[in-house]
């Protein structure tokens, strides 16, 4: 088996085989789950977004052209605009002229998205629609929903637990907030949100190095506003009373991904807890101000959050932070593929092995919305196979692994 690794930035864009690793997951098989992400799930996306704003024609027309090019034709050799150019001017080199279909899932879909807010414009200083999050009314919706209102309920509600349950319960509320991302439920509207099994639990050791003595910092790397990024910034504030150092969350400079935490976001979701009749929402929102204010809790972004590379290619500033924190926590599934590779990867691989590249303990806390799987226990692999099938793109199965 061979993998296609781009460490673009030292061989001018082009693509060299890493014989190591597996092949990446591809959007041109039949009846995969990526494929379908492209030829269902984007449509139903553009549909959305058309629904939602009063596009001009111009943004319509490219909203849809961009649609049908990636449903059936190539790659242009135009670098879609906005930040990061000169980054993306490599990518697009090394890719241009192949067929959307021929190219990996993690990169298209990434590209996709640059595309997307290209097309809305997004990143355009003379445009009107300029800072317009094209994913705001469903983010918002979700914000003043019933299933948040019940989460900040059950939060509440955890004032008289104990100090190991309420630990644990923040924990499984960041784990399965995961399950609530907008993209997953564009086509999949009635997308079961209880919680589900949890098939690897290394949450001992995450606590064991959150917690651990010393000034180095806990990063939290984010991933869905809304019921996820209220239950990650609960348990943010768990970690700014019990890491010894400061916590800080890291959030996508830009809309991506449908859901994907912006700052923008967590100043909504600050404001939406501001609203709460419970008065421990309330503190919640009220501790986590003062706890930017005093620097404690870091709020951070960076370009590499929206790069169509896994974490094997980090620039070196973000792989010098992540090397010099206490433990990076990596959220939901996007992180998840970055962190292993979205690669071919045999299920009973050990976690140690995809994920070991990392520069620093890491921990992941995904909920499984995509083929990819690693670190599996082959005894439950083959009753899971047996029992549910899809488990991996359900969201219903979840992993917490940790590498130190
Ligand atoms: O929000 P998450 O957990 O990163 O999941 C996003 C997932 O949704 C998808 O974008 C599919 O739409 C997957 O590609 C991706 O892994």
């Amino acid at each position: 088996m061979r993998s296609w690794r781009r460490p673009a930035r030292e061989n001018g864009g082009a693509e060299v085989p890493d014989p190591q690793l597996p092949p990446p997951i591809g959007i041109d098989r039949p009846g995969s789950f990526s494929r379908s992400v492209f030829h269902e799930r984007h449509p139903v996306l553009v549909a959305n977004l058309l629904a939602d704003f009063p596009y001009p024609p111009h943004v319509a027309e490219a909203l849809e052209a961009l649609l049908a090019e990636s449903l059936a034709g190539d790659v242009p050799a135009r670098t879609p605009g906005g930040p990061e150019i000169h980054t993306w001017h490599l990518e697009v080199e090394a890719h241009a002229g192949r067929p959307w279909e021929s190219l990996p899932f993690l990169w298209a879909e990434s590209y996709f998205y640059r595309r997307l807010l290209r097309a809305v414009e997004y990143h355009h200083y003379d445009s009107p629609w300029c800072g317009v999050d094209p994913f705001a009314p469903q983010k918002h919706a979700q914000l003043d929903g019933p299933e948040l209102r019940a989460d900040l309920d059950a939060y509440a509600a955890l004032r008289g637990a104990g100090a190991a349950d309420r630990r644990r319960a923040l924990l499984l509320a960041a784990l399965w907030g995961n399950q609530a991302d907008l993209g997953f439920r564009t086509n999949n509207p009635g997308a079961d949100t209880s919680a589900g099994d949890v098939l690897v639990d290394d949450s001992e050791a995450l606590w064991e190095l959150a917690e651990a003595p010393g000034d180095a910092p806990v990063i939290v790397v984010a991933d869905n506003a809304g019921r996820e990024i209220t239950a990650d910034l609960a348990l943010v504030d768990h970690l700014l009373e019990t890491a010894a150092g400061p916590v800080e969350l890291h959030l996508k400079p830009h809309p991506y991904f449908v859901s994907d935490a912006t700052g923008q976001d967590v100043v909504a979701t600050l404001a939406a807890l501001d609203r709460d009749p419970h008065q421990e929402v309330r503190d919640l929102a009220r501790r986590l101000r003062d706890a930017v204010r005093m620097g404690w809790l870091r709020l951070r972004t960076h370009g590499a959050y929206v790069h169509p590379t896994d974490y094997r290619t980090l620039p070196a500033d973000l792989a010098a932070e992540f090397a010099a924190a206490k433990l990076v926590i990596l959220k939901g599934d996007l992180n998840y593929r970055r962190l292993v590779g979205d690669l071919q990867w045999d299920p009973a691989t050990p976690f140690a092995e995809a994920a070991g590249h990392f520069p620093g303990p890491v921990a992941a806390l995904r909920t499984a919305k995509s083929d990819l799987a690693v670190g599996i226990d082959p005894a439950r692999l083959a009753k899971l196979d047996a029992e549910a099938p899809d488990w991996r793109l359900t969201g219903t199965r979840a992993v917490i692994q940790v590498h130190a």
